[in-house]
């Protein structure tokens, strides 16, 4: 495997993290793997999109990382210390003080017979810091909410605003890392770009490192400085989010890319290319990337397909350090798990009743 050439430092990093589920009755020997083998780095004060489709895997990370689910194998080293083996069986709370995670769901976290003041107290008072009013104030207006909220219930704010809340009680801990899973997907889409624009603000004010989970590629270019593509519990993509959106290097990244809808040309689906996609991914027959323009089926399991940018953010913040390199896992590597096949066949379904609707509609046309 390549590692980037001018990393940041990294404060979080994963190595071979695999997670199995159980699944059927207790006694079922069944298990269904949904992370194999997966190694990434997340800098301190960047954000980095985790991307893919339901499903893949990503959600599973997250709560690796926030300690909800004990990984099956693998790695998680913080600040150079594995804590999967220093702190088998549950996180410390200097770990919780520093990795904080947002979930999808802002009501659903948020216990709805506590007013706000009660959360975010809470979570000042469980990691050792005082609960002044001043304190309390600070948190709200750092998440552009106002003092006179301190008195509400979540079911008296809009889902926005609780997202909102549900971030200022993760800074409440002074985390340097936040794990935000889908965190604007049931929102509106008025109200998500600001919450994605308040990610972006704690980042460069505050220097947060955020792992930003998400199926809308969009979003991951808007506000990441670099993007992970996730496949049935695998990476096979990563590096600089402009980079990886605007030149994708897998064939899954590139189908992944041209479900989005593209104004700028009609037409712009094309399930033809889609299934050569699909074929190229179950399929592969040969490798574009390595040395001489081919490469062999073992090793390396990366290949290296641009230079290392400056971080996208970067001018402002010189610290921050440079981008990591645009990477794509070897296309001869055949994605392990049945999930695989399954995903691509729902694209095919998909792409099987957009032909028809075409045809359709050109019918009625003539
Ligand atoms: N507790 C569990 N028990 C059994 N299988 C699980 C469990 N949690 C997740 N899985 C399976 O693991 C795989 C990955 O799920 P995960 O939720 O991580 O995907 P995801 O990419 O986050 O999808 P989504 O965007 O829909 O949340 C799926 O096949 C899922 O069915």
């Amino acid at each position: 495997m390549t590692h980037p050439t001018k990393p940041t430092a990294p404060l979080l990093s994963v190595r071979g993290l695999t997670k199995d589920f159980q699944v059927g009755t207790v006694f079922s020997r069944r298990r269904v793997r949904a992370v194999n083998d997966v190694s990434f780095d997340l800098p301190a004060g960047r954000i980095t999109a985790l991307v893919g489709e339901s499903g893949s895997g990503k959600s599973t990370i997250a709560r690796c990382l926030a300690r909800l689910e004990q990984p099956t194998s693998g790695e998680v080293l913080l600040d150079g210390e594995d804590v999967l083996r220093t702190q088998r069986r549950r996180a410390s709370r200097a770990y919780r003080s520093k990795v904080q995670m947002v979930f999808q769901d802002p009501f659903g976290s948020l216990n709805p017979v506590h007013r706000i003041e009660h959360f975010l107290t809470r979570a000042l008072v469980l990691h050792g810091h005082s609960a002044t009013h001043e304190a309390l104030c600070e948190l709200l207006t750092t998440v552009g909410l106002t003092e006179d909220m301190l008195q509400s219930y979540p079911h008296e704010l809009s889902g926005g605003q609780r997202q909102r809340v549900a971030i200022a009680r993760a800074l409440a801990v002074e985390p340097s890392l936040i794990l935000a899973d889908e965190p604007t997907s049931m929102l509106d889409v008025s109200v998500r770009v600001g919450v994605l624009n308040l990610m972006r603000r704690l980042r460069d004010e505050r220097d947060i490192a955020m792992l930003y989970i998400t199926h809308d590629l969009g979003s991951a270019r808007y506000l990441a400085d670099t993007t992970m593509v996730m496949f049935a519990g695998e990476l096979v993509e990563g590096g600089d989010a402009l980079a990886v959106m605007d030149a994708p290097a897998h064939p899954y990244t590139r189908l992944l890319l041209s479900a989005v809808p593209d104004p700028e040309r009609a037409g712009s689906y094309d399930p033809v290319e889609r299934a050569r996609l699909r074929e190229a991914i179950l399929n592969p027959t040969s490798c574009p990337y390595g040395d001489d323009g081919t490469c062999s089926r073992t090793e390396p399991v990366r290949h290296i397909v641009g230079e290392a940018s400056e971080a996208r953010w970067g001018s402002p913040r010189p610290e921050a350090g440079g981008g990591q390199p645009h990477w794509v896992r070897c296309h001869l590597r055949a994605p392990a798990s049945d999930i695989a096949r399954r995903v691509l066949k729902a694209t095919d379904r998909t792409d099987g009743e957009a032909t028809d609707a075409t045809e359709k509609a050109e019918t009625t046309a003539a």
